[in-house]
């Protein structure tokens, strides 16, 4: 095990761009409508909006609110590490990848003030197996702006059972009650 690393191993890939990845330019669905990174259902949330790329890769906007703060007036790093985990793991949109998080860094740049948008980046770096390995950037007003945030991460595929084996039952029939609660397309179904 390559315990405690995010860098590419030399026998990862760089794969194909999905047949059936969402449109470049097209916003993704929330994968689950109470997550806390993209869940419209979700109200102590961060709301994320992330659109398809042309190649293997994602953008999206924070808007970073008071409700985001550590220090006064400056957004608290957990919650920006939150938004990258969430930017990196929707990159399995493209590659059709369900996977969990193994391992986040993240590197902090710049204070990111209350009232800022970040402007967030994605991309997939390779595959290995079940291993999908990915980075980007948090930049401060623009997508060309300085960047504030780093992250480098690594996600393990996994299957459905992941989640019906660990999640709480109460959530879990409350899908079974509603499944639009998750996002399906067509026969594959998101990571929930
Ligand atoms: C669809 C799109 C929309 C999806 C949209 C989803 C967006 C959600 C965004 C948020 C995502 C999250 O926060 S997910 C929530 C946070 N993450 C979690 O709860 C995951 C908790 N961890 C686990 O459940 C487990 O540890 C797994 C599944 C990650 C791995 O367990 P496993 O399946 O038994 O596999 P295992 O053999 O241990 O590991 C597989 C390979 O990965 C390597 N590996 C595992 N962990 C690490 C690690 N920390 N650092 C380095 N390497 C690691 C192993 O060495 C091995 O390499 P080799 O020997 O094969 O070479």
């Amino acid at each position: 095990m390559t315990a405690f690393r995010t860098d590419l191993p030399p026998e990862a890939t760089y794969p194909e761009r999905h047949p059936d990845a969402p449109e470049p330019g097209a916003e993704l669905p929330p994968h689950y409508v109470s997550c806390f990174g993209c869940g419209p259902g979700q109200p102590h949330g961060l709301h994320l909006r992330i659109v398809a790329g042309e190649g293997l890769d994602l953008s999206a906007t924070f808007e970073v609110t008071a409700d985001h703060q550590g220090a006064p007036g400056l957004a608290h790093g957990g919650l920006l590490a939150s938004a990258m985990d969430e930017i990196l793991g929707q990159l399995g949109h493209i590659t059709r990848m369900s996977c969990v998080t193994a391992r986040l860094e993240t590197d902090f740049r710049r204070p990111v003030p209350v009232g800022s948008t970040l402007c967030l980046a994605a991309r997939v770096d390779g595959v290995a197996g079940r291993k999908l390995y990915a980075s980007g950037e948090g930049h401060l007003g623009a997508p060309d702006g300085p960047v504030a945030v780093r992250a480098r991460a690594l996600f393990v595929q996994v299957g459905l059972e992941h989640f019906t084996t660990h999640g709480r039952p109460d959530e879990l029939d409350a899908i079974r009650r509603d499944p639009s609660m998750i996002t399906h397309i067509g026969d594959y179904t998101l990571n929930p």
